[in-house]
This record gives structure tokens, C-alpha cells and sequence, in this order.
């Protein structure tokens, strides 16, 4: 892995209806993640928080069933350009949400001089809907598709190149709550899936392994997208759409361990902590122990 960290905060909250998402990048700071990363010897920048001002929430979905689409488009499209730039620096673009709507522009900025981008998307969810699909019209529910160009344009064409991923190259992993439009697009499109049934089935282990093969296949990159609710909300209360018969904090470090043995993560985002759901900032300290775990670190 690189040996320069570049860390960007997202506080977007405008992609889903919980309130509080927006503190995210904070609080992963207060529990230590810069201190946590120097520790393991890497040079670490913190360039600060994408401003996203304090745009007023609409709360309506609009004809498109896309809540606050142009706000999003907007801090999507100042992220990525944020993201190109920590890329031609040659450092490791670290990205803190946030709602998981600001993966759209992660997979922008990364994506962007890649041919062939892999994708790992730890989540209880898909978020491969589009608005047509969404039960919700909240755009957080939606990154996924619009990285490999299903959506609105306004969505897609952020970094003005699309699609970000193809989809033999994204393997979701955890996922236990899917909506039909997302069931029938994972099955046109042969998108990978490991559900808690396979891990329960081969074992986090074994799915690591998988997973690992299948994104670094023809692929010249991976990104890391974490979203905190594939945790069991047990382990990671503070996120706005918990789903109950997650992996534990145990799984998922053993996930993050493997997957820096193997040295295959280009880029990575922690997103979803909500401070005003959690309890005394768990969800925050899990996401700190999970990045350490990413970039190397063992107990002896
Ligand atoms: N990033 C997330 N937490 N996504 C949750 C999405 C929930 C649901 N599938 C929706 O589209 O509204
Ligand atoms: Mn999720
Ligand atoms: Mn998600």
C-alpha cells in the first residue's frame, strides 16, 4: 500500500432522511483515525472537509424520485475533482462520509484514470437502485448504479465520464436487504453478491478469498467502499438504516486483515456513521479500528 494517506470528509447528509450523517467525518477524526494511521508509519494528510455549506433540505422527492439531486450532484462533483487530485499526487485517497450517496464521486475521482476499476462494497444494502427502482427516492440508495451508468444523468456523468465500473468487477459483500429493481439488475448484469447466507455458509474467510480473485481479475485498482451498516447493528448502532443478522466487528476486522495481506485496496471510503444514532461513538471507534486493521495493522 501507499505510503502516503490523503484523508477527505464528506458531510453530506442530503442522500438519505436521517439527520446527523453529516458529523460523520468529524467524529471518525475524534476517535483517532489520523493518530491511528501515523502510528503504522504512514505520512497522513488531512486536507479537510468538501464544503458543502448548509443547502436546505428539501425533503420532497422531485418528478425523478431523487431528494436534493442537485445539492448531491454538487458535492459529488467537488469530491471527485478532490479525489483526482490525491490520485495524480500518488497518494491514497481515504474518503469519510457522510451518507453513502458521496460514492458516486469517490468512484468518479478514482476511477478516472483506470481502466478497469475493481470494487468491494462492504453494505447490508445494494444501493443499486435507481430513481425509477427506489421505494425510498433517497440517493444514498443509489451510488452503485449510478457508477456503472444506470440512473440520472446528472448522476452518471459526475467527472464527466461514465460508467465508473463495469459490473463484473464490483463484488458486494454482506448485503441482507435488497429491493426488486436491485434483485433483477444484480441478476441481468452478473454482478457478484456474497449475502450472509454464503458467509454464514463458507465463512468470512473463504468469502475474502473469493472476493479478492474476483476483484483483482483484469482490473488495475480496487476500491474499498465500507458502508457501516453491513456491520450487525450490535457492533455499529449509529447508522440511519441498520439491518438486523450482520457480520460482527470480529468478521469484518478478519475482512479488512485479509484484505491488506493481500495488498490489493487502491483507494477505501468509511461511510454512514450517524453520531446522534450511536452509542458513545462505537460506530466511529469500529470504523477507526476497521481502517487500522486495513492498513496493516496486527497485534504482534
Ligand atoms: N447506503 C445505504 N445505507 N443505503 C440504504 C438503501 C435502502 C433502500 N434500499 C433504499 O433504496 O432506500
Ligand atoms: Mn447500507
Ligand atoms: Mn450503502
Amino acid at each position: 500500500m501507499k505510503q502516503k494517506i490523503t484523508i477527505i470528509g464528506v458531510p453530506m447528509d442530503l442522500g438519505q432522511m436521517r439527520r446527523g450523517v453529516d458529523m460523520g467525518p468529524s467524529v471518525i477524526r475524534y476517535a483517532g483515525v489520523v493518530e491511528r494511521l501515523e502510528a503504522l508509519g504512514y505520512e497522513v494528510e488531512d486536507r479537510g472537509d468538501i464544503q458543502i455549506g448548509r443547502p436546505s433540505r428539501l425533503d420532497v422527492k422531485n418528478d425523478q424520485n431523487l431528494k436534493d439531486l442537485d445539492v448531491v450532484v454538487k458535492a459529488n462533483q467537488m469530491l471527485a475533482d478532490e479525489v483526482m487530485d490525491i490520485v495524480s499526487e500518488g497518494a491514497f485517497p481515504l474518503i469519510l462520509g457522510g451518507d453513502h450517496s458521496i460514492a458516486i464521486g469517490s468512484l468518479a475521482g478514482t476511477a478516472k484514470d483506470k481502466e478497469n476499476l475493481g470494487v468491494i462494497w462492504y453494505d447490508a444494502h445494494g444501493d443499486l437502485n435507481t430513481g425509477e427502482t427506489s421505494p425510498s427516492g433517497n440517493i444514498h440508495g443509489m451510488p452503485l448504479a449510478a457508477s456503472i451508468g444506470l440512473g440520472h444523468e446528472n448522476l452518471t456523468s459526475i467527472g464527466g465520464f461514465s460508467p465508473k465500473v463495469k459490473p463484473e468487477n464490483i463484488v458486494i459483500i454482506g448485503a441482507r436487504s435488497l429491493d426488486e429493481g436491485e434483485r433483477i439488475l444484480i441478476k441481468e448484469r452478473g454482478i457478484h453478491v456474497y449475502t450472509m447466507h454464503e458467509i454464514d455458509r463458507l465463512g468470512m474467510s473463504k468469502v475474502m478469498e473469493e472476493a479478492a480473485e474476483i476483484v483483482t481479475k483484469n482490473t488495475d485498482g480496487v476500491h474499498l467502499s465500507l458502508d457501516l451498516d453491513a456491520l450487525d447493528p450490535n457492533d455499529a448502532p449509529g447508522v440511519g438504516t441498520p439491518v438486523i443478522g450482520g457480520p460482527t466487528y470480529r468478521e469484518t476486522h478478519l475482512a479488512m486483515e485479509i484484505l491488506a495481506e493481500k495488498n490489493i485496496i487502491t483507494s477505501a471510503e468509511f461511510v454512514e456513521v450517524n453520531p446522534i444514532l450511536d452509542v458513545k461513538n462505537q460506530t466511529a471507534e469500529a470504523a477507526v479500528a476497521l481502517i487500522g486493521s486495513l492498513f496493516g495493522e496486527k497485534l504482534l
